[in-house]
C-alpha cells in the first residue's frame, strides 16, 4: 500500500525531506573528502599541499564547468595513502550520510587516480569496504562499492585495473564510467564493460552530463548500463526520454553538482522537476558533496525549494532510490516499509 503523501501540510516539506529514509547511489567518495581532512591526511603522511590553509584551498572551489572541477578533485585525493586514510575518508561519508537519514549508499571510487600515485589498489579497496562493514554495524547504513573506470584514459588501463581489482572481486557490486566526458563517449570502454557483464557485475555510467544524449543511447545499448548517471542532457532528445521512462532506466541526478559545474544557471531551471513530471526514474544524488557545497539533504531541500516540488514528488524520489538500487528484494521490501511509515507518521 501506497502512503498518502498528498496530504501532508506544505509546511512541514522540508522536515520530511531531512527525516525520511533514502539511498544515495551516485557519490565519488573521493568527493566526499573535506578540506579539513585533506590537511589532516597530508600532514599525516608528510605531504606539502600547494594551499596555506583550509581556506585557501576551499576559496579554489570555483569551477566553470567539469573538467576545471576534476583537476583539483585529482589534486586533493594525493593525500590518500594508508588504507587507514581511505576508510577515514570514507567513515567520515558515512557519519554526515546517516545524519541526512540515507539508510542505503553506493559509493563510486576511482582506483586508478590512486593506482598511477604508486598507492596498490588492495589498499584502496580493503579500507572503503572496512568502511562499508562497519557503517552497517555502527550506522546502520548499508553500502556496498562501485568501481569507476577512468574514461579519459584508454580502455586498456581499464582493463589492466580490472584485472588488479578481480582478487577483491567480493568487495564491490559494480564498475562505473567517470571523469572527462566530452570526446571520451561510453563506446570507447564497449570491451571491458562486456567482460565486466559476463563476470556478473552491474554495470552503470556517467552520460549526458556534458555529453550529448547520443552518449545516453550508447551507455544504453554499447555498455548494456542498468543506470544513467546525472543523465540531465536526455531532455533534449524525445525519443531518448520515451525509451528511459518504458525502460525505467534509473537517472542519478546531482543537482548541487550541476549547479556548481555551471550545466544550469540556477537551481530554478535545473530540469529535475520536467524530467520527474515525464514519468523518468529520477533520483536526487550529491555526487561530490565537499567540493558542490552539500550533501543529500542540501540537494533535497535546496531543490525542492528552486523548483517547486511537494510531498508527492519527495515520496516518488526516496521510492526510485531504493528501486534502482543493487539492494535484493527483502531488504528493498523493509526500507520501502520505513519509507512509507515515515510518510504515515506526517499525516
Ligand atoms: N560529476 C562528475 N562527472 C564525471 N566524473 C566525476 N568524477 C567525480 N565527479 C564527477
Ligand atoms: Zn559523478
Amino acid at each position: 500500500m501506497h502512503a498518502l503523501p498528498h496530504t501532508i501540510a506544505p509546511d512541514r516539506l522540508p522536515d520530511l525531506l531531512r527525516l525520511m529514509p533514502k539511498a544515495e547511489l551516485h557519490i565519488h567518495i573521493e568527493g566526499s573528502l573535506e578540506p579539513e581532512l585533506i590537511f589532516a591526511l597530508a600532514q599525516r603522511n608528510g605531504i606539502v599541499l600547494p594551499y596555506a590553509s583550509v581556506d585557501e584551498l576551499r576559496s579554489a572551489y570555483a569551477f566553470t564547468n567539469l573538467q576545471s572541477f576534476l583537476d583539483i578533485y585529482y589534486a586533493g585525493a594525493s593525500v590518500l595513502i594508508q588504507e587507514q586514510d581511505f576508510y577515514d575518508m570514507a567513515h567520515a561519508y558515512f557519519v554526515k550520510a546517516a545524519a541526512d537519514n540515507v539508510v542505503h549508499a553506493e559509493l563510486f571510487f576511482d582506483p586508478q587516480t590512486h593506482t598511477a600515485r604508486g598507492v596498490a589498489i588492495e589498499t584502496v579497496i580493503k579500507g572503503l569496504h572496512r568502511a562499508c562493514v562497519d557503517a552497517q554495524a555502527e550506522l546502520g547504513v548499508s553500502a556496498s562499492l562501485i568501481l569507476c573506470f577512468l574514461r579519459h584514459l584508454s580502455e586498456e588501463k581499464a582493463f589492466e585495473t580490472l584485472e588488479q581489482a578481480l582478487p577483491y572481486r567480493d568487495k564491490f557490486i559494480g564498475v562505473g564510467l567517470d571523469s572527462g566526458e566530452v570526446g571520451n563517449p561510453p563506446e570507447k570502454f564497449a570491451r571491458v564493460f562486456a567482460r565486466c557483464r559476463e563476470l556478473g557485475l552491474h554495470l552503470v555510467a556517467h552520460a549526458g552530463e556534458e555529453g550529448p544524449p547520443a552518449y545516453i543511447w550508447t551507455a544504453l545499448d554499447v555498455l548494456k548500463v542498468e543506470r544513467i548517471d546525472h543523465g540531465v542532457q536526455a531532455i533534449k532528445d524525445p525519443a531518448l526520454m520515451q525509451r528511459l521512462a518504458q525502460d525505467r532506466i534509473a537517472l542519478t541526478v546531482c543537482p548541487l553538482s550541476n549547479l556548481k559545474l555551471c550545466v544550469f544557471p540556477d537551481l530554478a531551471q535545473h530540469n529535475l522537476r520536467q524530467l520527474l513530471d515525464a514519468g523518468l526514474a529520477i533520483t536526487i544524488n550529491s555526487d561530490d558533496p565537499a567540493y558542490f557545497g552539500g550533501y543529500m539533504n542540501d540537494n533535497f531541500t535546496q531543490t525542492f525549494a528552486a523548483v517547486g516540488m511537494d510531498a508527492e514528488h519527495a515520496y516518488t524520489l526516496a521510492r526510485n532510490s531504493f528501486e534502482a538500487s543493487f539492494i535484493d528484494k527483502a531488504t528493498l521490501g523493509h526500507y520501502i516499509g520505513r519509507l512509507d511509515a515515515c510518510f504515515e507518521s506526517f499525516r
